[in-house]
């Protein structure tokens, strides 16, 4: 270890139970509140940290050693950068070590502090998480004091003014201001991804809080792909004239989103067009269509989750991260459960029966995590091709991948 006992207290977690977890304090400096949850996946902590779906939470790092590939400016989640400050807070086990990686441009701690991230490092992160498995998600606060004065009654007062993210629309928040047309040349990475010269379809994405990865994805499969807020109207939508609608990932209770995001899908639906949902989009479509949500004991949270196709049988080793579920039985008669998570046996995709549309509530485009699920992107856009009389392309993982 790097010797972090030895530290004064620089910075302080304080959970709603009265818990209080000392530590010192990396990235921005000040104190905010939000649901503390955690996350397993061993690699991808700059993704993770850029994924707008984070917003209103304090990410607990299970794995203990966070920061030392860096950060660099292509691993970058967010589109809308105005996203990021949704993010409260980092908790990690070991202190950050000088980044050993050839990508690397910045450390993580100067990297949190630029984007007003605060974190606190060398806490039993162990500890923290077997505590949110027995107890569920706590609301926290999140200090960092370089003089290790924390004012503990504001940061009491702040805790206490956080309402939790039961109820909370989120997606309004983090969701692009303006109606703009995906870029694939100037988001695309450096290797890996290939550029649509000449998109054969186009796709209009709802954006509650997007993450790049998934546009990118959608481009790479022969999309122009238009993004639109998350408030935008079906007329909005329609006036785009698209081949097919997706729905975003996002922050936040579905619920909640769901007072102006169902009604937007459920006009959609009855288009005809090919849809197609992730994790946040799932969760709306599955109100839309009359199922109901529901509020996640620990949630899901990791890029090693096991989900099980129910039509043909494949397990797919999943990124997942929500804290919110559909409940599979609310789910009327003519909606199939495509797919179950096999952790716990909730809901992980759905299937409106005889119309283009499916949903997950995982994350086939990971980012981090593994790719076993991108064939979900050529699922989609085969649901255009066969509106058109295009010739389908294979469901496949691509090679290198
Ligand atoms: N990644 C997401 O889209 C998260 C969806 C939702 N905010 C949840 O926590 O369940």
């Amino acid at each position: 270890m790097t010797g972090w006992q030895q530290k004064p207290a620089t910075a302080l977690l304080l959970l709603e139970d009265g818990t209080r977890l000392e530590g010192h304090g990396i990235g921005a400096i000040g104190h905010a509140a939000g649901e503390v949850c955690f996350n397993t996946a061993m690699t991808g902590y700059q993704e993770i940290l850029t994924d707008p779906s984070y917003a209103g939470q304090i990410i607990t790092f299970t794995f203990p050693h966070i920061g030392n590939v860096g950060t660099n400016d292509e691993d970058i989640e967010t589109v809308n950068m105005a996203a990021l400050s949704g993010i409260r807070g980092c908790v990690l086990r070991a202190d950050i070590t000088n980044p050993s990686n050839y990508r690397a441009v910045e450390k993580l701690d100067a990297w949190l502090k630029k984007r007003n991230i605060i974190g606190i490092a060398g806490v039993d992160t162990r500890a923290l998480t077997a505590r949110i498995r027995e107890h569920g998600m706590p609301n926290g606060v999140i200090a960092h004091a370089p003089d290790g004065y924390f004012h503990e009654p504001s940061m009491l007062a702040e805790l206490k003014n956080f309402p939790g993210l039961e109820g909370l629309d989120l997606a309004r928040e983090v969701t692009t201001a303006q109606t703009y047309h995906w870029d694939q040349t100037s988001w695309t990475r450096t290797e890996g991804y290939g550029r649509v010269e000449n998109p054969e379809f186009h796709v209009v994405a709802i954006d509650y809080g997007a993450k790049r990865n998934i546009l990118r994805q959608l481009a790479d499969q022969g999309a122009r792909v238009t993004v639109v807020p998350a408030t935008a109207t079906a007329k909005d939508v329609m006036s785009h004239n698209p081949d097919a609608i997706f729905l975003s990932n996002g922050p936040g209770d579905p619920a909640a989103t769901g007072k102006y995001a169902v009604p937007t899908i459920r006009t959609l639906m009855e288009t005809g067009k090919p849809m197609f949902g992730i994790c946040l989009g799932h969760q709306l479509l599955g109100l839309a269509v009359g199922g109901k949500t529901q509020k996640m004991h620990q949630g899901h949270h990791g890029a090693n989750h096991p989900v099980k196709d129910l039509t043909t049988g494949k397990v797919e080793i999943t990124s997942m991260n929500h804290g919110f579920a559909v409940d599979t039985e609310s789910l009327p008669g003519n909606v199939k459960q495509t797919h179950v998570s096999l952790f716990d046996g909730s809901n992980a995709g759905l299937e409106v029966e005889g119309k283009p549309i499916f949903s997950v509530q995982y994350h086939p485009e990971a980012s981090p995590g593994p790719h076993d699920s991108h064939y979900l992107f050529t699922r989609f856009l085969n649901l255009v091709r066969a509106q058109k009389g295009v010739a389908q392309v294979p469901e496949q993982v691509k090679a290198g991948e």
